[in-house]
């Protein structure tokens, strides 16, 4: 994809987000073309990667490009401007189901080989792992993140606070973490120097001395941090046992890791989980059953269907322990269920939002035990949580914004550590070898630990501090959140230490656990606040505070300042809402918020208006702005319920107050006289275009699939006005 890319790429995703492109794309292609704008789509959905993927296996119509690779190169020019909404990153039992829709559709795919053993299905499975999990936003992400929200945006929630759960002092919901032995005691971390530079391999030795090589071909440059660390499964299951064994009677035991992004660790983690609390079952007939714990219960219960005696022995085995935190009660969808039903970044606001509650078996509230095995991270939420203990729930009228600023370019820190990360298949040792001879790295192992190594590079990180230093100087107020006894941040403050001194910046440098205290007191105080942190704690933070602050996510403005000059604007900072798809389905209310794409779109043409330099572009992305604005403002976001306004409905609004704001810019007469009419039509149509959208509401639809819906279908669904679409063309 070169020069001759259009001006703007928007995303081909799944589930809500994409419904919702099947209403807003065509109003935004329109508008874009009256500026002479092209948009033009690129399909990163889990249904279209693993199409991608099979060429041969399909018939010449049925091939599609791998459209992810080439956004890949694509975001690496300096001309780069992508729209990138939220898409699936698939768990296994999220594949299989995908896989299984496209057979069904006459897609000649194969099967996702669970064990592989011969050469083919190890290359079928390696296929498979590409597509699997976050495979998507590494590649893309180009750039480090920048998370805030719109100013509009926070006043729009300070007026209308959403509803917060109450804290009570006596809460019993605490976080539960292992005791040593886990990612955060056993890193070590070091910067490679012009010596060091060049190539490396990790290795495993046996204890019989034999040696495997686990990957080669790495290279480090000078300046790159590289961190390796290990989990002990024995340390795991030993606390998990621990964890369950003291729990409180009426409190619900929960889980919460990130499956999708750390796509190799978190399920092997979650399947100890599984398999320690179903321990006395699979005892009596583990040994029957192909039973990965990985899968989940979900799986299991699939496994053992029609077996009158082993479903029986599971209901008990499942009634013998605490009260397991719910999904979906209605239908007795467990935290165990499927490993990235419950993700971390999403799950733990929503617990905190709530004042410390999760769903229970009977459907009701209830106090939870939150199990994070890994003190990196865990914390934040475990400090969050006794501040809201201590203090009461947080007032969304008077609070402060928090922003983050996020080291996440190149495949940055732990998000990158997928291919480096390995399963001990025995006793040994893991080393990380350069290439001159020195090991970097060592690690003894047992059989089953977890084993990963993960990198930051040189420019990505200088790029981040300076991007750090620039939104403070916005802001005010901002902290790195970095722990001086933490291996892999004590090689970052390395970094940000000499850079803040030159920058004569006196920003503080606090651990994780200090610097939420920090964050919380200054926020509630009515302070506005940056976080300036590394890859993973931007993404649970650009949940967390949103969700406290905005009731969700969803609303922020995301940008990735591409490091080779372009920019990507994804919408929002969370996920594809598989909730919503499933109100759609039902009852034809998709309550999706385009908020977050409606703050992309603007800063997109912003964007676009300087690197292409397009003039009228920035006039777009000006009524962009007071569209959203007025949407806000006159309550036209969607609601909940079928009959209040929807997704569809909320878009009508938007392309009506964006006319109406092109046609009363004077900066372009051209797109004032052009809009003028539309704007017109918009409002004189009111009356028949909402009452066409609403006509179908209240009863089931169907898309024709739900990885790989019929665009057609979809299209007569989330476009039902004949008079809408007249107007927009
Ligand atoms: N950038 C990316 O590509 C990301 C992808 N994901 C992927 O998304 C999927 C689902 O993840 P999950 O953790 O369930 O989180 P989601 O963010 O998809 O959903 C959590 C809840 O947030 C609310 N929500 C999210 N977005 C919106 C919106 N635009 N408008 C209104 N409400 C919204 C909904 O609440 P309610 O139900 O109350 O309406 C929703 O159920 C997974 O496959 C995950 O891997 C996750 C995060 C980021
Ligand atoms: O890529 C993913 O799986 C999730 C990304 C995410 O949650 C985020 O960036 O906030
Ligand atoms: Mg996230």
């Amino acid at each position: 994809m070169a020069q001759e890319t259009a001006d703007i790429i928007y995303t081909i995703v799944d589930e809500a987000p994409e419904l919702a492109r099947g209403s807003l794309l065509p109003i935004i292609t329109s508008f874009s073309n009256a500026a002479g704008i092209s948009v033009e789509t690129r399909d990163i959905s889990l249904a279209g990667r693993i199409l991608s993927q099979f060429p041969d296996y399909l018939t010449d119509a049925q091939k599609i490009s791998d459209d992810l690779s080439a956004l890949g190169d694509y975001v690496k020019t300096p001309e780069a401007n992508v729209i990138k909404l939220p898409n699936i990153s698939a768990s296994v039992p999220q594949l299989e189901a995908a896989v299984a829709e496209l057979q069904s559709q006459g897609y000649g795919i194969p099967d996702y080989p669970a064990d592989p053993k011969t050469a083919e299905e190890k290359a079928v499975r390696a296929k498979y792992d590409a597509v699997k999990g976050s495979a998507v936003n590494p590649v893309l992400r180009e750039g480090n993140s920048d998370r805030r929200s719109a100013k509009a945006v926070k006043e729009y929630a300070k007026a209308n606070p959403h509803r917060m759960g109450d804290w009570s002092k006596d809460s019993k919901t605490t976080v539960a973490s292992m005791p040593g032995d886990d990612f955060f005691a056993n890193e070590k971390a070091a910067t490679i120097t012009a010596a060091q530079a060049g190539g490396a391999k990790i290795v495993f030795r046996g204890k019989d001395g034999g040696e495997t090589v686990l990957k080669d071909g790495l290279t480090y440059e000078e300046g790159t941090v590289v961190d390796a660390t290990y989990l002990s499964a024995k340390s795991l299951r030993a606390y998990i046992r621990k964890e369950i064994e003291s729990m409180e009677p009426g409190v619900l035991f929960s889980v919460h890791l990130k499956a999708t992004m750390m796509k190799v660790s978190d399920p092997i983690l979650f399947g100890h989980f599984v398999a320690v609390y179903i321990e006395d079952f699979l005892a009596k007939h583990g040994d029957k059953l192909d039973f990965n714990p990985n899968g989940g219960l979900g799986a299991l219960e699939r496994l053992i269907k029609g077996n009158a005696e082993m479903e029986a022995d599971l209901k008990a085995a499942l009634a013998a322990r605490p009260p397991l935190y719910m999904v979906d009660s209605d239908r007795g969808i467990t935290n165990l269920h499927v490993p990235s039903d419950v993700i971390i970044d999403a799950s733990m606001p929503a617990v905190i939002k709530a004042g410390g509650k999760g769903w229970g078996p009977d459907g009701k509230e209830a106090d939870t035990k939150c199990c994070i095995p890994d003190n990196c991270y865990a914390p934040v939420y475990d400090e969050t949580i006794e501040y809201f203990k201590e203090t009461g729930k947080l007032d969304v009228t008077t609070c402060g914004a928090v922003s983050n600023v996020g080291l996440m370019a190149q495949k940055a820190e732990e998000y990158g550590s997928h291919p480096t990360t390995f399963e001990a298949e025995a006793d040994g040792t893991i080393s990380i070898v350069l290439e001159g001879g020195e090991v970097l790295h060592s690690h003894e192992v047992e059989k089953g630990d977890i084993w990963r190594s993960a990198t930051a590079k040189k420019a990505p990180i200088l790029d981040w501090i300076q991007l750090g230093i620039e939104r403070f100087d916005a802001t005010g107020l901002a902290a790195f959140w970095l722990d001086g006894t933490r291996a892999h941040d004590a090689e970052l403050i390395k970094y940000v230490k000499p850079a803040l001194e030159a920058a004569g910046k006196d920003i503080p440098i606090m651990a994780p656990r200090a610097a939420t205290r920090y964050t919380f007191e200054k926020m509630r105080e009515g302070h506005d606040v940056v976080t300036i942190t590394g890859n993973v704690l931007r993404d649970y933070l650009t949940d967390l505070f949103p969700i406290l602050e905005l009731g969700t996510s969803a609303k922020m403005l995301s940008i990735v300042k591409l490091m080779q000059g372009g920019g990507m604007f994804e919408t929002g900072a969370g996920g594809s809402a598989p909730k919503h798809v499933q109100q759609l389905q039902e009852e034809n209310h998709l309550r999706w918020d385009s908020l977050g794409e409606f703050c992309a779109l603007g800063e997109s043409y912003k964007f676009l208006a300087t690197s292409r330099d397009k003039p009228k572009a920035a006039v777009l992305g000006a009524a962009v702005e007071v569209a959203t604005q007025k949407l806000l403002l006159e309550g036209k976001s969607p609601e909940r319920k079928v009959g209040q306004n929807d997704n569809r409905s909320s878009h009508y609004w938007f392309a009506r107050y964006w006319a109406e704001a092109l046609a009363a810019q004077d900066d372009d007469a051209g797109l004032k006289a052009h809009f003028a009419p539309i704007a017109e039509k918009l409002a004189a149509g009111e009356q028949a275009i909402l009452s066409e959208l609403q006509a179908g509401e209240g009863k089931p639809v169907d898309m024709g699939g739900y990885y790989h819906a019929d665009p057609a279908k979809v299209a007569a669904v989330m476009r039902p006005s004949a008079t809408l679409n007249a107007i927009i063309g």
